[in-house]
């Protein structure tokens, strides 16, 4: 069901609501211009959050205005996941139902289902009414009113001849609010980190996006973002070194020889990305910030196998393509504006496992207005 609604063309038409929502980031940074240091991660999350919405449901839970209690509560969830898989006692339901862990869980989940369920009703009874969608909802999708993901399950679930109840939905729609807004914002932010560690290769960045835009602050376009190729192998080359998923788990369908070992069907298996990636046979300095690594020639030389953030196969990550998008849209316009200096090392960034990889004490940078020649 969700893998239809991610047909191109209703990607694109998502590309105002995260050029929108971009344009608060911008706004909101400008009140760290004076700040010796600050942590960019919450500022990049809080955006995430809020694309993601807009786009899942049509609706703005303001995430970059202040706090929602649905914010905090999607929060809430990833981190009593989190705290379950780290207590091995919690492991078993019997003993978890008991834990305030639990408890807080469900109370979060009462309100992430809550509020979808309520967006979901109003939107089939404002479908039923034939009622538009009031201004606010749509003010972020222009003039033309493009559909939320939302919309598309539900002409989906008319047309289908198998009944959809809101539960059925609202499944889809926090899968893909829980997949959606993590996962791009952590990429985002080790993209930024990285940038803000290697001055020479941001400049490089900063010199594509002038020839492309020259001093203008517009929304990057489609067209804009396919000529920003070095900056793309950037955010391949961040995702190499910072897999947000760094590990996936699969159940083997045949018997399977690894390594000389012969794994039975039915095993489960974990695959590392992050060990994929920095498999030295594939690239050769593996511990190195090198976005050239991602250039046509040295791809061509590689296994397509040799770098799979996004997994590979039949259940690969179907926001793939939205993800690079967002990713691409807040870089090239955050690059445009802000010379970024990134306060950690390396060897400093310690990251955690949560749902994704994220950056344990966030990312520390100091930002400066961008300097262009008729300024
Ligand atoms: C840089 C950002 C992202 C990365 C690195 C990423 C990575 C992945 C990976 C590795 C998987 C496979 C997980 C597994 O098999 O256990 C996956 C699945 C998935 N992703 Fe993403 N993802 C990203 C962004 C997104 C976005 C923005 C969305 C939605 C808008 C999304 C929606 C999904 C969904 C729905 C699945 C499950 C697909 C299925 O089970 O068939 N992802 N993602």
């Amino acid at each position: 069901m969700l893998t239809s609604a991610f047909h191109t063309s209703i990607l694109n038409s998502f590309s105002d609501t995260i050029n929108e929502n971009c344009k608060i980031l911008m706004e909101k940074l400008e009140n760290e211009l004076d700040s010796e240091e600050f942590n960019i991660y919450p500022y990049l999350t809080n955006c995430a959050l809020d694309i993601i919405c807009q786009t899942a449901m049509g609706v703005s839970v303001n995430a970059q205005h202040g706090t929602s209690e649905y914010m905090k509560a999607v929060k809430e969830i990833s981190r009593t996941m989190l705290r379950r898989e780290m207590n091995p006692w919690w492991w078993y339901d019997s003993v978890h139902y008991f834990s305030s862990n639990y408890a807080d869980q469900q109370k979060a989940l009462k309100i992430v289902h809550g509020f979808t369920d309520s967006v979901i009703e109003r939107r089939k009874l404002e479908r039923v009414n034939k009622i538009s969608y009031s201004k606010n909802e749509t003010a972020a999708y222009g003039e033309k009113q493009k559909k939320a993901f939302l919309d598309l399950l539900l002409d989906m679930a008319e047309e289908s001849s198998k009944p959809f109840t809101t539960a059925d939905i609202r499944e889809e729609v926090d899968t893909f609010m829980f997949a959606g807004h993590d996962s791009s914002s952590s990429a985002t932010a080790y993209a930024v980190f990285l940038l803000g560690c290697h001055p020479e290769i941001q400049e490089k960045v900063f010199q594509e996006l002038y020839s492309v835009f020259g001093s203008s602050d517009r929304f990057p376009t489609k067209a804009d973002i396919s000529q920003l190729t070095y900056l793309e192998c950037v955010t391949r080359e961040s995702l190499r070194l910072y897999p947000v998923v760094p590990v996936i788990g699969r159940i083997l369908a045949e018997d399977t020889e690894l390594d000389g070992y012969l794994v039975p069907a039915g095993t489960t298996i974990d695959i590392n990305i992050s060990a994929i990636h920095h498999n030295a046979n594939h690239f050769p300095e593996p511990n190195k910030f090198n976005p050239d690594n991602f250039s046509p020639e040295n791809k061509a030389k590689r296994h397509p196998f040799a770098f799979v953030p996004f997994a590979a196969g039949l259940r690969n990550c179907i926001g793939r393509k939205f993800a690079s998008d967002e990713e691409m849209i807040l870089l090239s316009t955050l690059f445009r504006k802000y010379k970024v200096v990134s306060l950690q090392k390396p060897e400093e960034l310690m990251v955690e496992p949560d749902l994704v990889m994220r950056p344990k004490n966030g990312i520390k940078v100091r930002i400066s207005r961008r300097q262009y020649p008729s300024d």
